[in-house]
């Protein structure tokens, strides 16, 4: 039986990847052993009466001490970051699904792998501002990566049996987002709400602006990067609107593995939490006779400036693509207030970027410090 814990349980990919968990019931045990939220204790409530955890944590105090007042369980409740530690660290789990959003699952996911865990990576967030760190880190344990992103799942599932094989190069699928095909001039005055509305994929607020700007696609080159070892210039970002092909690998010789399947974030939840096995589904598979256009597109890089600047990060290094990173978490959470316009994100994040000196081989301790720096500087914008 395999023994997981959840962080971000209440998220959109928390909550899939408890559907999934529900799917799987009569395929494969998983027991649900810790669950996280940062604020959602409604929710956390059900899910705890559902899937019987023995500890939870509650980011925010206040909410964490309100639950334990509520519940009727005898869940233990632990709140802010030393609970979510606590959670993914625990001593019986197998594998921590990393489903926070943010910078924040950065150390629950170095500790789950020094406690020898396996992850479960949704949270591009730890490879972009750690991942020489905590590529090493997983090697000395001995623990797998297993991608969750479905880019990165497909890249994952395109790569089985292919290991004596060198990659050629990354076909890094992108939808293009809300505003594929605008020009500078149409994207002055978007809204929150237009930034919202994703053709394909129904996710958390701060990944569906991320993917209108295209910093989705520049934070996956940099996660590709470190979880496939490959150099920048093995990676091609290719806008495919239809986002049925999730990503491509090319071998020396020429052939191309293409993984194909409907928009659903399931399918690589499960295979991240079931590999190598595959089991069984009940979601919607690919009629190619309704589905029978595939068509493709270059970004264009001189509108979507978050995908150059993250480009320019990681061939920079060190230390920038954690500046990146921290300003844009910072450029979208404003940009969700309505404080700042939509075009104000690439230049809050490249002044960030200019104002950085670059440290090429950064501790734990100085991404953490950069991160901090990043966020406020950003912030006093
Ligand atoms: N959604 C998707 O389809 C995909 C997401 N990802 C990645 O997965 C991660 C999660 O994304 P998504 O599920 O969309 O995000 P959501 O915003 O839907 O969920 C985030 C989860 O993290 C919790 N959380 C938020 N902030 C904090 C905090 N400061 N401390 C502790 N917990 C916190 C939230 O709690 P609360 O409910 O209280 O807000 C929620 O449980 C991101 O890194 C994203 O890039 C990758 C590929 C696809
Ligand atoms: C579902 C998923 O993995 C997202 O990262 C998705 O890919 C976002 O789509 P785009 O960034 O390609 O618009
Ligand atoms: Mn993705």
């Amino acid at each position: 039986m395999r023994k997981i814990s959840i962080l971000g349980s209440t998220g959109s990919i928390g909550t899939q990847t408890l559907d999934v968990i529900r799917n799987l019931k009569n395929a494969e045990d998983i027991k649900v052993c810790g669950l996280s939220t940062n604020q959602n204790i409604d929710l956390i409530e059900k899910q705890i009466y559902e899937f019987h955890p023995s500890k939870v944590a509650v980011m925010d105090e206040e909410k964490a001490f309100e639950l334990k007042k509520r519940l009727r369980s005898s869940v233990e409740v632990l709140a802010g970051i030393d609970g979510l530690i606590e959670i993914a660290t625990m001593e019986e789990i197998d594998t921590v699904v990393t489903s926070v959003v943010g910078t924040i699952g950065l150390i629950p996911t170095f500790e789950a792998i020094r406690r020898k865990k396996n992850i479960a990576l949704a949270n591009k967030e730890t490879l972009v501002t750690a991942g020489q760190i905590i590529m090493e880190e997983a090697r000395k344990n001995d623990i797998k990566i297993l991608p969750v992103d479905s880019e990165h799942s497909a890249i994952f599932q395109c790569l089985q049996g292919n290991k004596q094989n060198p990659v050629q190069r990354i076909i890094l699928t992108a939808s293009g987002g809300p505003f594929r095909n605008k020009s500078l001039k149409e994207l002055k005055n978007v809204t929150v709400e237009d930034a919202l509305k994703h053709p394909n994929w129904s996710m958390g607020a701060k990944i569906t602006v991320d993917s209108s700007t295209m910093m989705n696609k520049g934070l996956e080159v940099i996660e590709a990067k470190w979880l496939f070892n490959v150099e920048l210039s093995q990676i091609e970002v290719v806008v495919h609107p239809q986002s049925m092909i999730h990503s491509m690998v090319e071998f020396e010789d020429g052939s191309i593995i293409a993984q194909i399947g409907e928009p659903d974030m399931r399918v690589p939840i499960q295979y991240a939490l079931t590999f190598p096995k595959r089991y069984r589904s009940n979601w919607p598979k690919v009629d190619f006779t309704k589905r029978n256009i595939f068509s493709f597109e270059q970004p264009d890089l001189s509108v979507f400036k978050c995908l150059q600047l993250a480009y320019d990060a990681l061939a920079i290094g060190g230390s920038m693509p954690a500046v990146l990173n921290a300003a844009n978490e910072i450029a979208v959470e404003k940009f969700l207030k309505k404080e700042i316009h939509f075009l104000d994100i690439p230049i809050m994040i490249e002044k960030a970027m200019e104002a950085h000196n670059t440290i090429m081989h950064p501790t734990l301790s100085d991404i953490l410090d950069i991160d901090q720096w990043a966020r406020e500087f950003t912030k006093g914008r």
